[in-house]
């Protein structure tokens, strides 16, 4: 779940060396919201018994608005009190400091750094083991250093602290403390590991008793790397010698030895390690090695000042590049923490299923994503290896389809290369729903010995679900009790996809993927930009709002590829885009996007508006519904709408219209190729779908002032009907649109490319067909949000 936000101190306060019990003391905070509340009541009582009400909060204050930490000053004095941090800013020069402004005004607390040297600086957080209750990721929110600091506090009256003081800082947020870190280290924080125990050659795992001794137990590890080398270093305290070690990851081999995963140890040997053992060096001792040239250039170079600065902390220098020498050690073992708590990558968990032959950096900051986009004809689940910050890459796809028409194809492809194509599972029996086709798939990349990087279901770190409907969430969520709560009460206004996306999410977080994170992708969310008198209906206000009835739209997840895609192959300023696509599958959409945001689009309150689809009418007359039922043609009265519930109606629009409706199958394709047969009822569907999308882009086109760049195709039918492009296309032909029917058919060159141009000549805007991924765009925004990574 999603790191705490905006937290105040609470009872579970994880300083010290084991959960406190006794609850942070407020009672020299008064709250903002109290009437007394003066701005610099926070702290008048630091100086003087304060003459400001005091007023105790009770434990869901939440503090002033937009801290970030708060430190304790006077601690365990009667002057105790809490001072509310904002914003901070690290200044370079001696002394170096943290300034941090306060919450209120005129106040500011500088935080002295030991040395002006930032990678001596060593933010200590305790191992999760210590709060046992907890998710180990929130250890992260309460710092503290091993020596004292001083801490000169500055209000309007003057400097009310000034003293060395062992500094606490307890964050609201994770994202928060580790932007902290990173900025005091410059050094940025990727990723921790939780130990029960780091040992070396000369520190051996147990003494001669059999128990166990090494460097340190029971410590996080920390992973940074560095802002000027992109260097990885890994830290830890060596409490048994009560000091810091720091090494440079490359300094270490990649190959991992002595890997045994049932008790979660590893071996990183030095690189040409030397026979006997490194005698620990003290830091200076490491400095005044003898420089090596063979060794400075064996190993990636600084590209800044950075080398100069480099510490290493303790013995540790002797890892760094101003340390020819490499580590102080042959070999760093270490076993992890087994911590059930914990989500995959926040400690040992990750590198535990993620060493195989991978260096350690990397492994550790890559999580396994699972997208998963449940459509109305089918599931797809692709499998992502994923770095916060950058592009997932691709490992498999496995997707379902044909759900409406079994039965269904399985087709798997692994690392690009297909496994299988169009396969029909063994068991005749249709599949159910599309939780069903889910296990199907997820049985079958776990099974999948190719795939080594998903051995095990915990293996998976995120699952991100494609939910259709997402009201008004205007970016992704992590799922919890309540998100899902919430999305389950629009399950009847997307009554093909929410509630299948939703049984899907269920399984994931009970028995099938319990210890991932699971993320809501929404489908209406890129269409936010819809304007007021586009998304508005022309029905009472009142109600309109208070039952929340509005344009929505669908397929954003989609129509968010397209858009960036495009606005790549165009290379144009995105804000100068204008685009009309085509989102063709069993649900059919088209959208205005304008400046690269979404203008209009085809789907509304629920996705049954706009285009026919397979089993949807589409936008209809919306009278049809209540004579649909009556024998009695014409009359609109009690006795034709007898028979029919509202609940059976959408029934009847959603699944028993569209194209199936008119020709008996699902399966566009196949009206595509009957319609050229001469077939008068896939002529007529093939025809009516033309009509129904020229409709929109002659609409859009409009709406955009004719400034299209492109006319975009994509989805089962946009991807795969060259049929349909072609027929579209030449009924647009007015309004400047062309198709290179060579190149539409079939273009071999460009096969392989998310976007294909298949402009014909003289055109004045493009015709493209986009390859369109809604998994990856969904696992994209997962590996780029740092809350939901
Ligand atoms: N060769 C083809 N030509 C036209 N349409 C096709 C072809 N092959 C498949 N399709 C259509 O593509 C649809 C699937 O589109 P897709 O976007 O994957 O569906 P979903 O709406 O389930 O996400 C199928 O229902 C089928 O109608
Ligand atoms: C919104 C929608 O109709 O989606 P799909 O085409 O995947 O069924
Ligand atoms: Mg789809």
């Amino acid at each position: 779940m999603a790191a705490p936000s905006g937290r105040s101190g609470s009872s579970s306060s994880s300083f010290g060396s084991s959960s406190r019990s006794v609850p942070p003391s407020y009672a020299n905070y008064a709250s903002p919201v109290d009437s007394t509340f003066t701005p610099t009541s926070a702290v008048s009582a630091l100086t003087s018994e304060s003459s400001a009400p005091q007023t105790p909060l009770g434990p869901l204050d939440l503090g002033p608005p937009g801290y970030h930490a708060t430190i304790k000053l006077y601690e365990r004095t009667p002057n105790e009190t809490t001072v509310y941090l904002g914003p901070w800013e690290v200044i370079g020069i001696e002394p170096r400091r943290v300034v941090w402004s306060c919450s209120y005004q005129g106040e500011t607390l500088e935080h002295f750094l030991p040395s002006d040297n930032p990678t001596n600086l060593f933010p200590y957080t305790l191992h999760a083991q210590h709060r046992r209750f907890g998710d180990p990721r929130d250890m992260e929110l309460y710092l503290t250093f091993r020596e004292p600091h001083r801490i000169r506090y500055t209000t309007v009256e003057g400097v009310v602290h000034d003293e060395f003081i062992e500094v606490k800082y307890e964050f609201t947020t994770v994202e928060g403390s580790i932007q902290f870190q990173s900025d005091i280290r410059r050094r940025d924080l990727i990723d921790w590991f939780d130990v029960d125990v780091v040992w070396s050659d000369s520190h051996r795992r147990t003494d001669s008793y059999g128990n166990v001794r090494g460097l340190g137990t029971i410590q996080r590890m920390k992973l940074w790397r560095d802002r000027y080398s992109t260097f990885h270093y890994l830290t830890f305290y060596a409490n048994h010698r009560r000091r810091w070690k720091e090494y440079l990851v490359h300094d270490f081999d990649p190959e991992l030895r002595h890997r045994d995963d049932r008790h979660r140890r590893l071996q990183l040997t030095a690189r040409g390690a030397r026979r006997g053992s490194a005698p620990e060096s003290s830091h200076n001792q490491g400095r005044d090695r003898r420089f090596s040239a063979s060794s400075i250039f064996s190993r990636p170079r600084h590209t800044s000042s950075s080398n100069s600065t480099h510490s290493g902390g303790g013995s540790s220098s002797s890892s760094s590049p101003t340390n020819p020498g490499g580590p102080d050690l042959r070999y760093l073992g270490i076993q992890f923490t087994r911590n059930d708590r914990a989500q995959p990558g926040s400690d040992g968990e990750n590198i535990h299923v993620n060493i195989d032959g991978t260096y350690l950096p990397s492994c550790s900051m890559k999580k396994i994503i699972l997208s998963v986009n449940a459509g109305s004809s089918s599931v797809k689940v692709s499998v992502y290896s994923a770095e916060h910050g950058t592009d997932p890459q691709q490992l498999a796809e496995a997707q379902l389809s044909g759900l409406t028409a079994p039965p269904a194809k399985l087709d798997y492809s692994r690392r690009g290369e297909t496994i299988s194509k169009d396969h029909q599972l063994e068991s005749k029996k249709k599949i159910a729903n599309q939780a069903e086709a889910f296990e199907i798939l997820l049985k079958t990349l776990i099974d999948d010995k190719g795939l080594a990087e998903i051995k095990h279901k915990d293996d998976v770190g995120i699952v991100c679900h494609r939910i259709v409907h997402g009201g008004d969430y205007s970016k992704p969520q992590l799922i919890s009790d309540g998100t899902y709560r919430h999305l389950e009460a629009l399950n009847d206004l997307a009554p093909l996809h929410n509630a299948n996306s939703l049984s899907i999410v269920q399984l994931c977080l009970g028995e099938l993927l319990p210890r991932a994170k699971n993320v809501a992708c929404f489908d209406s969310q890129f269409h936010a930009t819809i304007p007021d008198h586009i998304r508005t209906y022309p029905i009472s206000l009142d109600i309109a709002k208070s039952n929340k009835l509005r344009k929505y739209g669908f397929h954003g997840i989609s129509y968010a590829f397209i858009t960036r895609s495009v606005v790549g192959f165009l290379e144009k300023p995105e804000e100068e885009v204008n685009i009309i696509a085509l989102h063709l599958g069993s649900g059919a959409s088209a959208c205005a996007i304008r400046g690269g945001k979404s203008w209009d689009t085809s789907m509304g309150l629920t996705p049954l508006a706009g285009l026919p689809g397979a089993t949807r009418s589409g936008s209809v007359d919306p009278s049809l519904v209540f004579h649909y039922a009556s024998g009695d043609v014409g009359k609109l009265s009690p006795n034709s709408t007898k028979e029919l519930h509202i609940s059976r109606a959408e029934e009847i629009m959603n699944q028993e219209a569209g194209w199936k409706a008119l020709t008996g199958t699902t399966n566009f394709g196949a009206i595509a190729k009957g319609a050229d047969e001469g077939d008068r009822k896939m002529k007529l569907a093939f025809d009516l779908v033309v009509d129904r999308i020229c409709g929109f882009v002659g609409s859009y086109y409009v709406t955009l002032n004719g400034k299209v760049d492109a006319l975009v195709f994509a989805g089962g039918i946009g991807e795969k009907g060259d049929t349909l492009r072609s027929a579209v296309v030449k009924n647009i032909a007015c309004l400047g649109f062309a198709v290179d029917e060579g190149r539409n058919k079939k273009d071999e060159k460009h096969k392989g490319d998310v976007v294909r141009d298949i402009t014909g000549k003289d055109a004045r805007h493009h015709v493209l067909v986009c390859k369109t991924d809604e998994q990856f765009e969904m696992a994209r925004g997962c590996a780029r949000d740092k809350e939901l990574w």
